[in-house]
């Protein structure tokens, strides 16, 4: 497993030093270094501040366009978040790991980040004072008392993005000051390889530039449109979540293999490919994926008996309810 993964999600930690332009094009930065300032809001000193943290990627480069300087910078520091990172492993990152600061509790996943090159802190307030693009990667329920702690920090210059599952741009601007720049996003594991699968909405505070901004960066992670909000709960149910219904189909083809007698490992790498390459005839070819099965399927051959036993097991009715359950889930968590 990726170390990453333990550590932040990619929207998180993985967002790197973005500058963005007039024209909403992304540009990383390297120029004239932002003077920072090193100094902790809880004092007296925040390595021993004793509030949780967030997880944050602070960052600091500057970038001059057009007379205009923005300084971008993440916060937050879930599993996901390595996607967007710059790390060796994820060279396509389009920020400097340098310009990363993450934010934890812990060094649990924080160690992952420091090894990649990316600053981290315990103080979450750390981050807000030396970014400007936060990226909240808390779990859900945490997520409020976060909200709290860092406001005080928040200014009209923060671009702020919660990456939590069910919580929606109306409780997260009834947390933060009136006016604050906010997106929700929804990413999903595969960012980490670039492969990702992300949506967003804007809340009243942002405009085009930060979406655009939000959409050049998260463009090197994979798919990334922006939605009306109400999608942000089903892409949860289909792909955020989705990705597990994939690796559990992953595991049952595998194992049917090993049953039949192949050795696990190969079965495994032969299951991934399986999907992978079915994936991409079905993204390259703009086909809907019940003609394509229709293609697989030679009359009395081998792939019609097995359809119809995986008919026998309702699986499509049963992956449809599971996209249902987490949707409504991800509804419900707006209400816990
Ligand atoms: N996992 C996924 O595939 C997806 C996850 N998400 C969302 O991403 C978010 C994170 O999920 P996931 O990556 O699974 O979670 P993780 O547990 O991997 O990461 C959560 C991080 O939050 C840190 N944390 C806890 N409390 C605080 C705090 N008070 N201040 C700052 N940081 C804190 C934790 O620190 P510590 O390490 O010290 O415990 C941990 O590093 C969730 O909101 C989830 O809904 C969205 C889409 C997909
Ligand atoms: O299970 C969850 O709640 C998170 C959101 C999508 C994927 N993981």
């Amino acid at each position: 497993m990726d170390p990453g993964f333990g550590v932040t999600s990619l929207v998180t930690a993985p967002w790197h030093n973005w500058v963005l332009t007039p024209r909403g094009v992304p540009v990383l930065t390297r120029g004239v270094p932002t003077a920072v300032p090193m100094g902790c809001l809880c004092q007296p000193d925040h390595r021993i501040c004793p509030r949780p943290p967030l997880l944050h990627v602070p960052q600091a480069d500057r970038a001059g366009v057009g007379g205009q300087e923005q300084i971008l910078a993440d916060i937050g520091v879930p599993r996901l978040c390595w996607a967007t990172h710059p790390t060796p492993r994820v060279p396509q990152g389009k920020v400097p790991a340098s310009s990363i600061l993450a934010s934890a509790p812990s060094d649990r996943n924080l160690d992952a980040w420091r090894e990649s090159g990316c600053r981290t802190t315990h103080c979450n307030l750390e981050v807000l004072q030396e970014s400007t693009l936060v990226f909240l990667a808390t779990k859900p329920h945490v997520l409020p008392g976060v909200l709290q702690e860092i406001r005080p920090a928040v200014g009209p210059h923060h671009i702020v993005v919660s990456l939590a599952a069910g919580v929606t741009l109306q409780t997260l601007q009834r947390l933060l000051p009136a006016g604050t720049k906010i997106l929700r996003l929804m990413p999903n594991l595969p960012c980490v390889v670039q492969a990702g699968a992300m949506v967003f909405a804007r809340g009243s505070g942002a405009g085009d530039g930060e979406s655009a901004l939000l959409k050049n960066l998260l463009s090197s992670c994979g798919l990334c449109e922006e939605v009306p909000e109400s999608y942000i709960n089903i892409h949860t149910g289909l792909s955020g979540s989705g990705v597990a219904y994939v690796y559990l189909f992953a595991e049952a083809l595998a194992e049917g293999a090993v049953k039949m007698g192949m050795p696990s490992g190969l079965a495994s790498r032969i299951a991934a490919q399986t999907l992978l390459g079915a994936a991409k005839v079905m993204l390259e070819t703009g086909e809907h994926p019940a003609k394509l099965r229709g293609d697989v399927c030679t009359p009395g051959g081998t792939t019609i008996h097995a359809l119809h036993q995986l008919e026998k097991g309702a699986l499509r009715a049963t992956v449809m309810n599971a996209v249902e359950a987490a949707t409504n889930r991800a509804c419900d968590m707006a209400k816990d």
